[in-house]
């Protein structure tokens, strides 16, 4: 097996976002939106994004399974029994890619006996890539610039906390409560895992659905930054189960 080294993974990330550029700055684009079975909708820049992770991925790794929102379903009997695998979602935060407000990202996490160990996220429109493994902590850095160290806020009061921009439940708020909120801030995507690692947000709880593809690449580069996730009843939150589906959950500071 080759050994797993991130760099090459940034670039896979990069060459798909810049994929996914192309579509989102054309004008003639109408995003070719068609249902998917979730309903949230599908484009031409999913699909586009998908063939370059996977290509990219399996040249580099033809022995790593790839289980990406975009690829074929894989039956829980056959993938019950990876020891690593990449979870992929090739362009997370489909609802703001369609709405053009830049709130969107491409997602890699590495899984190892279903624990996500490694997360690159790339946004194109910001163009910064945020990455982090549980042995080495987790980077902020823009495409060819050295990447700056970064870390979970340690304020003990006035949290912010996050969610998301077309998904949130207004019980999240309820629940809320038990942290010391003073400040509520609202994106789409995986974003919100990475702002919690550079610590601008202290706290996102997420009562709604989410995929494993939604959460794996964040949670690596959060808790590698120092975070805690858990599912919404306190317990650990596992991947790699029979549904793909997941509970509601917390990603918070310390
Ligand atoms: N009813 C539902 N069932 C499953 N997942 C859902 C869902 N509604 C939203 N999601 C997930 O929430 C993600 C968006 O989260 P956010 O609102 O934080 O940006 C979506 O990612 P995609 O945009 O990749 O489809 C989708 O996977
Ligand atoms: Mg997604």
């Amino acid at each position: 097996m080759n050994k797993i080294t991130i760099p090459p993974i940034l670039n896979i990330a990069v060459e798909a976002g810049q994929a996914i550029l192309e579509v989102y700055h054309d004008p003639a684009q109408d995003f070719q939106i068609t249902a998917k079975k979730d309903n949230s909708p599908l484009t031409a820049a999913d699909q586009r994004s998908h063939d370059i992770i996977m290509k990219g991925l399996t040249a580099l790794h033809p022995d790593i399974p790839v289980l990406s929102e975009e690829g074929a379903e894989v039956p829980y009997e056959i993938r019950k029994d990876w020891p690593l695998y990449w979870c992929v979602d090739p362009l997370d935060g489909t609802k703001e890619f369609i709405n053009r407000n830049g709130e969107f990202t491409v997602n890699i996490a590495l899984m190892a006996n279903n624990e996500p160990v490694m997360g690159i996220i790339y946004s194109p429109v910001l163009n910064v890539i945020y990455y982090g493994s549980l042995e080495e902590g987790s980077f902020k850095m823009i495409p060819g610039a050295s990447p700056e160290r970064i870390f979970v806020s340690k304020e003990n009061s006035n949290w912010t906390a996050i969610g998301s921009r077309s998904h949130a439940d207004p019980e999240e708020e309820e629940v809320l409560k038990e942290f010391p909120v003073k400040d509520k801030i609202s994106i789409g995507s995986s974003l919100k895992f990475c702002i919690i690692a550079e610590g601008k947000a202290q706290v996102y709880y997420r009562k709604g659905p989410t995929m494993e593809w939604d959460t794996a690449a964040g949670q690596a580069i959060a808790v590698s930054a120092g975070a805690t996730m858990l599912n919404a009843s306190k317990g650990k939150f596992y991947y790699n189960k029979p549904s793909l589906l997941n509970p509601g959950f917390f990603c918070y500071s310390g």
